[in-house]
């Protein structure tokens, strides 16, 4: 695994959404090569990750991804750190496959004809050749999320955040994106209620309204997330 060193780093953070605050004065020093965030619905995962692509802004304080503040880097972001959308409506924007694909290639330069031919060795690679001129709105929902997930990869950014990425995805090709996933020689950020997706990470952070409750390695992480899930339930139930 090669990385350079760099981090996310967020230095103080807090943001109020809709009046309410999610973080106060969080920080986090995260270099790990693959980081994973559990947490219970609405404990900041996704406001997480979106601060560290510059989609949101803190109110106070600073969010640093491999040495850009975002800030002050809003517009590079996306070919730094690409985001994997929970809901792959919120990421699709063009008509056809190989169009979404190729846009974030043509973002990192490449002429129109070369991106459209990368994106469409990147789908044959995958088993996916026949998708290139598909209408991206008749595709199932597992296939627009493969298609979003393919179209961050082709951008090659240095760091990958992931939104609940595989939830759609038929047990196939979820096995086939966690093993590309970890082969990647970029840095990965993964929020997962999946567990097991993550049981392999070097590190796992758990949030709970917006702050830290753990942070280790998996398997100290997840254990103490699977008691907390299981005593919780018990008291839903
Ligand atoms: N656009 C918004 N306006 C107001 N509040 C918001 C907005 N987005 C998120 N929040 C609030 O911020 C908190 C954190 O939400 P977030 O989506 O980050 O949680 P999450 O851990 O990703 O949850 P889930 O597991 O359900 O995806 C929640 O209390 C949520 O209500």
């Amino acid at each position: 695994m090669r990385l350079d060193g760099s981090t996310i780093r967020l230095e103080a953070v807090s943001l109020d959404r809709g009046g309410r605050t999610v973080f106060d004065d969080l920080s986090l020093d995260l270099p790990e090569p693959r980081i994973g965030l559990v947490g219970d619905n609405g404990s900041g995962k996704s406001t997480l990750l979106r601060l560290m692509n510059g989609l949101l802004l803190p109110d106070r304080g600073r969010v640093l991804v491999h040495g850009r503040e975002t800030a002050r880097h809003r517009k590079d972001l996306p070919s730094i750190a690409g985001f994997i959308f929970q809901n792959p409506d919120h990421q699709i924007i063009f008509p056809t496959v190989v169009e979404e694909i190729a846009f974030g290639l043509r973002h990192r330069g490449f002429a129109r004809r070369e991106a459209e031919q990368r994106a469409t060795a990147l789908l044959e690679e995958t088993g996916r050749g026949d998708w290139a001129d598909r209408p991206v709105h008749e595709l199932s929902q597992g296939e627009k999320q493969l298609v979003c997930i393919l179209s961050v990869l082709a951008m090659e950014p240095r760091v990958i955040l992931l939104d609940e990425p595989f939830s759609s995805l038929d047990l196939v090709t979820r096995e086939a994106m966690a093993r590309r996933v970890r082969r990647l020689d970029q840095q990965v950020v993964m929020a997962s209620h999946e567990l097991d997706m993550i049981a392999d990470f070097d590190r796992v952070v758990w949030l709970e309204r917006g702050r830290v409750r753990a942070d280790g390695t998996p398997g100290e992480v997840l254990a103490a997330y699977r008691r907390h899930a299981r005593e919780a339930g018990e008291v839903m139930a």
